[in-house]
């Protein structure tokens, strides 16, 4: 746990609303990663690799702690099981730890997972200290698979899918019915890739910010930043600031 109190002063790059305004109609969207040098997220059959050093995880906690939500897909939880908790920062009644949403069209959500476990076991936690699991899957899931994932202890939101998946232009609207102002998208990389694809009608980016911790290793087999194929037609990125922390570099950058 850190004693640094504050975040670091370049995450003021976010531009993130401010947390007392009323949820503002378009939310702010963060996408980040940490990868390393050879555009790898993690190892072969998506097998977790710490890439981030000690500082710029920190600093990961800290951007979660500044956001009301955090999104992974249910590729992430279920390869991952991650906990998307604070836990790095230090124990403040002012820090709380966003909101987790999953983008699982189908409902795979175990009821095995950490993030499940923490919320049914939050009693013995400080209040707040933990959030309940609120899941985004397709219209089409049976109502049986809903209500087993809400007696397992999630939220349960159905909504309806665009080619199988949560259109990311739908996130917006979403996140306005639920009351959230900003996410901080995590990954994995097919839900990386469909966000950074992803325009608003006026043809700019929906993400507000992209954020990448970039570590100075080679990964080799392994998944990209995106899935093969979809790398041709990423946008192009547009660099804010960039911060060495301890061996890694964190680049702060606007979608064009
Ligand atoms: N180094 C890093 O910063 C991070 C690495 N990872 C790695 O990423 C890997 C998981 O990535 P993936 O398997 O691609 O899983 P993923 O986490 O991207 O989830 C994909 C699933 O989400 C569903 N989905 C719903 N809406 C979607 C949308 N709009 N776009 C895309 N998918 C949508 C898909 O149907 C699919 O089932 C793991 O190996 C994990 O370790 C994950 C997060 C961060
Ligand atoms: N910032 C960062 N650096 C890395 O090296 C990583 N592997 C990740 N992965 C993301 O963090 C999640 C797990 O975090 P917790 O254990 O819950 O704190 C993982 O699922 C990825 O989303 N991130």
């Amino acid at each position: 746990m850190s004693n640094q109190l504050t975040p670091p002063e370049f995450l003021s790059h976010l531009n993130l609303p401010n947390p007392n305004d009323p949820s503002p109609s378009n939310p702010h969207i963060t996408l980040t990663w940490a990868q390393s040098l050879d555009f790898r997220i993690a190892g072969e059959r998506g097998k977790r690799v710490i890439l981030s050093g000690e500082e710029s995880m920190l600093m990961t906690h800290w951007m979660r702690s500044m956001h009301q939500a955090i999104l992974v897909g249910i590729g992430t939880v279920l390869l991952d099981d991650p906990r998307l908790q604070i836990n790095l920062l230090p124990s403040s009644p002012t820090l709380l730890p966003p909101q987790p949403l999953i983008l699982d069209p189908k409902l795979r959500f175990p009821p095995t997972t950490k993030l499940q476990i923490e919320w049914n076991s939050r009693s013995l936690r400080p209040p707040g200290s933990v959030c309940q699991p609120w899941i985004l899957c397709g219209e089409e899931v049976s109502k049986e698979r809903i209500s087993s994932a809400e007696e397992n202890g999630a939220r349960v939101i159905p909504i309806s899918l665009v080619d199988g998946r949560i259109s990311p232009q739908t996130l917006p609207s979403i996140m306005t019915q639920l009351g959230l102002s900003s996410v901080m998208i995590e990954g994995g990389s097919r839900v990386l890739s469909s966000f950074l694809h992803a325009r608003r009608q006026d043809g700019s980016s929906l993400v507000d910010r992209v954020v990448v911790t970039v570590a100075p290793t080679f990964i080799g087999n392994g998944i990209g930043v995106v899935p093969l194929g979809e790398e041709e037609s990423l946008p192009e990125l547009i660099n804010l600031h960039t911060e060495i922390m301890g061996k890694d570099a964190v680049m702060v950058c606007k979608v064009r």
